[in-house]
């Protein structure tokens, strides 16, 4: 265990076994069609390289980059694009995949930007959800885990950029929060 680490949330495989419950899910519902995946950055990455290797219908990727937390644990509630979409995605089945949903405002924004280009459809899949912080309601359609209001590293999550690597989801000792 990283020596940061107070206590590990959600280990390597109860992730792995989630994962392709939700890869099987959406093989499942988007059967004979072609989805296009759009990982959020950075957050989202690992989350979905993992489970586009768990989905069996055509699948297609793109990325947005945003940030609002930048170096803390709250957000800035400001939404800021670092990236765009390569491509239109006009009359194509997205899926937004999400690291985490924890305030809302995030996705409260991707998909009031993403409606207004014309999907075919528009479902939104994140690993985690952190319920009791919400600040916005946002729908959400394939959710990992729910998780109680910590804040948490690891599996493509981090803290001021920190920790993204870890195989686990985990929360930090108190002392490394506080510098
Ligand atoms: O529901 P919210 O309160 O809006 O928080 C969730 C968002 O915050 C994090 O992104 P961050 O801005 O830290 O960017 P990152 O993925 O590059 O770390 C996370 O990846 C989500 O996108
Ligand atoms: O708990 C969290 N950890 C990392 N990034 C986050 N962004 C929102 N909530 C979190
Ligand atoms: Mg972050």
């Amino acid at each position: 265990m990283h020596p940061h680490v107070e206590k590990i949330l959600l280990d390597e495989a109860q992730i792995k076994e989630r994962v392709l419950q939700l890869g099987q899910q959406i093989s499942q519902d988007y059967k004979g069609e072609s989805i296009l995946m759009v990982g959020i950055l950075k957050g989202a990455m690992i989350f979905l390289a993992d489970l586009v290797r768990n989905i069996d219908v055509t699948t297609y990727f793109d990325f947005m980059a945003v940030s609002s937390y930048g170096a803390g644990t709250v957000s800035s509630g400001a939404v800021r694009i670092l990236k765009d979409l390569d491509k239109s995605i006009e009359g194509r089945h997205v899926i937004i995949v999400e690291d985490i949903v924890d305030t809302g405002l995030t996705l409260q924004y991707l998909v009031e930007n993403m409606k207004s280009r014309g999907p075919a459809s528009l479902k939104i899949c994140t690993l985690l959800d952190k319920p009791s912080r919400r600040k916005v309601d946002v729908q959400i359609d394939y959710n990992g885990f729910s998780i109680p209001d910590e804040f948490v590293v690891g599996y493509g999550l981090d803290y001021g950029e920190k920790y993204r690597n870890l195989p686990y989801i985990a929360v930090l000792k108190p002392e490394i929060y506080q510098v």
